[in-house]
């Protein structure tokens, strides 16, 4: 095991922005107290926070890591878990999971999270699901009392191509008049899913956002990017350098880092 603290930033690495290094700050944290050595198959999430997870993975070291397998939730944290030189699987051949960490575009006071903010909420909640400990990572930003309140896109909802019409009018008539279609920027057309699927930003009210079932029960809707109940720890990386932990039961830690 490395003896980097969260903190530490080698002479070679250029600073980081105050974003920046709030999301390895997290991510530093949430592997120091969540990835042991006993832990054999580890999901890796998808987003910009995820590679200091890997980052600080790697930093275990060879011994620490080759008898490990890391399960990736998408294209980009597969040529992540590639490059980083670990052993990769799918889980199809590991449906449980030791310990899953994965990104957040908003958690809640109560560990509730949008998540779907790069169209891979499929796949994470899968992960999500399948780990026996799943632990969220973030910069300050994603930290509120309540969903919505930061992230306005709306909930991330995967469909099926064919059905987007039919599921958009569905939100609509369920409270959400604004869902849209989410569009591609550097792509004439949709935003298309690891999944081969389209995603729809459907914004709710605060009073239906937490209710995924309703959402999910429409035919052609593939998943629904809110994960109640599922996170055991929500890490966020402060500005101050400083490290926001929110666990389930509705413990809440700050850790300054030395
Ligand atoms: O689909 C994408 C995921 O849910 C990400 O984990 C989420 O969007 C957070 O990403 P980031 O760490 O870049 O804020």
């Amino acid at each position: 095991m490395a003896t980097t603290s969260a903190s530490s930033t080698p002479a070679a690495v250029k600073p980081l922005s105050v974003i920046e290094a709030s999301k390895r700050l997290a991510a530093y944290t949430a592997v120091d107290q969540h990835i042991k050595p006993e832990h054999s198959v580890i999901g890796i999430g998808s987003g910009s926070t995820v590679p200091y997870v890997v980052e600080r993975i790697v930093q275990q070291g060879p011994a620490a890591n080759r008898g490990r397998i890391f399960i990736p939730t998408g294209f980009q944290s597969k040529e992540l878990i590639v490059s980083s030189g670990l052993n990769l699987g799918d889980v199809d051949q590991h449906a449980t999971i030791d310990v899953t960490i994965d990104g957040a575009d908003e958690v809640d006071t109560n560990l509730n999270c949008i998540k779907g903010g790069g169209a891979c909420h499929l796949r994470e909640k899968v992960l999500a699901e399948a780990a026996l400990t799943f632990v969220v990572v973030a910069d300050y930003r994603k930290n509120s009392e309540f969903l919505g309140t930061n992230y306005d896109p709306g909930v991330p909802v995967e469909v099926v191509p064919f059905a987007y019409a039919k599921v958009l009018r569905d939100l609509k008539a369920l409270g959400s008049p604004n869902a849209a279609l989410r569009m591609a920027v550097k792509k004439a057309g949709p935003v298309v899913s690891d999944n081969g699927n389209f995603v729809i930003d459907a914004p709710f009210a605060r009073e239906y956002i937490l209710n995924p079932s309703e959402i999910k029960l429409l035919t052609g809707v593939v998943e629904v990017g809110l994960f109640c109940n599922l996170a055991k720890a929500a890490y966020f990386g402060n500005a101050d350098g400083s490290v926001t932990i929110k666990r389930s039961g509705g413990s809440l830690e700050e850790v300054v880092s030395a």
